[in-house]
């Protein structure tokens, strides 16, 4: 089951962090950046080997300190087709190196096409009998506009395929209380998702008394987080907003149970382009070292934490 082995994962390499892979072309090395060009020209194929070479040195220096990878698409769907090549290519690559991948799709429409959304990215797809794997993920993010019948479609192959969602309950934007925040029959919009989403996870509970279907949480706001936790304490949160959106330890820190576990926390840009951080020791050449540097920071910031408030799950 899905969250069984994040659970494992997160056991055995000490570590609840998620790297977010969104490759932004202009912040991916320039010698990997020009040596694509020459290759391919200056082109949606040269755009998409850059990101596909980048993010394989990216994976290859975190994949054993981290439990999974969450690649956005909307930064391989740019680059169309070629782009979601690569983006299919990054999947199973982080796959066969043992780390579980969340599909940053953030997917949710009528029934019908909900299901063809999941058989994409969850189940798989049929051609005339064939069942074939479009995406290699192992779950995604779920957009819970649309409301039960939508949800429905995905749970079916959460079950089905053993994987995992996690739906979209309080986002890390600036305005995300613009409709999260308001209230309906004395509750906020976010506190109604969160009883749906506690609801639809008690259809695929795991051993640890948490299900696979998870909620995505934002570092930003830790008050709504410290509520979220008591209204889903079945659910595992995403946890987006770390680092360069403002998230700290602390922020974070009421995500997660007295066992320390709860949370997987995610950040992108902080890690993927740690090179180029003012006082970084790290020349272009050694992204993928700076990468891994930085992951190792935000483990100590966070299990440092967790430690002193004795949450400690290792
Ligand atoms: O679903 C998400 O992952 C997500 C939800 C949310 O509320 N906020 C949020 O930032 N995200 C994603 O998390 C990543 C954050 O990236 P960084 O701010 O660079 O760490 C991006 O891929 C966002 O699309």
């Amino acid at each position: 089951m899905f969250v069984d082995r994040l659970i494992q994962q997160i056991k055995e390499k000490k570590s609840n962090i998620v790297v977010g892979l969104d490759p932004r072309l202009d912040m991916i090395p320039k010698h990997i950046r020009e040596k694509s060009y020459r290759m391919y020209g200056k082109n949606l194929r040269g755009a998409a080997e850059a990101i596909w070479t980048f993010n394989k040195e990216i994976i290859e220096s975190v994949y054993d300190l981290i439990p999974a990878v969450k690649p956005q698409i909307a930064f391989y769907e740019q680059y169309g087709l070629e782009g979601l090549e690569s983006y299919q290519k990054t999947c199973r690559l982080a796959q066969e190196k043992g780390l579980l991948v969340i599909g940053d799709v953030k997917r949710g429409d009528i029934g019908t096409t909900s299901k063809a959304y999941s058989d994409a990215h969850l189940g798989l797809t049929d051609v005339e009998g064939e069942r074939i794997e479009a995406f290699p993920t192992d779950a995604i993010t779920v957009n819970p506009y649309l409301g039960d019948d939508c949800l429905k479609e995905f749970m079916k192959d959460i079950v089905d395929y053993e994987k995992g969602m996690f739906v979209l309950v309080k986002t890390s934007n600036p305005t995300s209380g613009q409709l999260q925040d308001l209230e309906a029959g004395g509750k906020r919009i976010y506190e109604i998702v969160a009883h749906l989403v506690h609801q639809w996870s008690r259809e695929m509970m795991g051993a640890h008394q948490y299900s696979s279907v998870g909620a995505v949480v934002g570092a930003t706001y830790p008050e709504q987080a410290k509520n979220l936790r008591r209204l889903m304490p079945t659910s595992y949160f995403l946890v987006p907003g770390y680092g360069a959106q403002g998230g700290t330890a602390k922020d974070i820190i009421d995500c997660f149970d007295e066992r320390g576990l709860g949370a997987i926390i995610n950040s992108s840009r902080d890690i993927l382009y740690a090179y180029q951080k003012e006082n970084s020791e790290y020349k272009e050449q050694n992204f993928g070292r700076a990468a891994r540097n930085a992951v190792l920071k935000m483990q100590e910031e966070i299990n440092g934490l967790l430690l002193e408030q004795g949450k400690q799950y290792w």
